[in-house]
C-alpha cells in the first residue's frame, strides 16, 4: 500500500481545505503521495510547500487510514503554519472553513472520516 498524506491546516477554529478539480474532484486536504525514504512528516511538509508555497509543522493524526483504492491508502495529520501564507498552486480552490461548515462541504469520500474528527477537535 502506498500512503498518501493529507494535512489539515489548523488556524485558530479553521481548518485549510483545497479544490481538487476535474470530474473525480472534490474538497480534500492538500497533501499527497509519500516518496521512498521519506516520513509521512516529511512528505507532509514537502508537498505544502511545492503546492502552497507554505512552512507548516506537521501535529498528531486525525485517526487510522483509509483506503482510497487497492494501492493507496489515505492518513490525515492535523498541522500549524510556521511561516506564510497559502498561495493557490495547483488546486481550483483554496478555502478557511469553521467547524459548522467543514462537513457540509463535499469532500472526496475518503476524507470523510477525518473531516468529522476534525470538526470535533475544532
Ligand atoms: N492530496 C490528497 N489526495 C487525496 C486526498 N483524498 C484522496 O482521496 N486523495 C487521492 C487523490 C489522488 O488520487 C491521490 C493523491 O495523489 P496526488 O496526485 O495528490 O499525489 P502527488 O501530489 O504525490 O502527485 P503525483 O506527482 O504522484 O501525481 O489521493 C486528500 O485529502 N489529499
Amino acid at each position: 500500500m502506498q500512503i498518501v498524506v493529507g494535512v489539515a491546516v489548523v488556524r485558530g477554529e479553521q481548518v485549510l481545505a483545497a479544490y481538487r478539480p476535474g470530474p473525480e474532484g472534490g474538497w480534500e486536504f492538500p497533501g499527497g503521495k509519500v516518496e521512498p525514504g521519506e516520513t509521512e512528516a516529511q512528505a507532509g511538509v514537502r508537498e505544502l510547500r511545492e503546492e502552497l508555497d507554505l512552512e507548516v509543522e506537521i501535529g498528531a493524526s486525525l485517526g487510522p487510514g483509509v483506503d482510497i483504492s487497492d494501492k493507496y491508502r489515505l492518513h490525515v495529520y492535523r498541522a500549524t503554519i510556521v511561516r506564510g501564507e497559502p498561495v493557490r498552486r495547483e488546486h481550483a480552490e483554496l478555502r478557511w472553513f469553521a467547524a459548522a461548515e467543514l462537513v457540509e462541504a463535499d469532500w472526496l469520500v475518503p476524507d470523510r472520516p477525518f473531516v468529522r474528527a476534525l470538526r470535533d477537535q475544532l
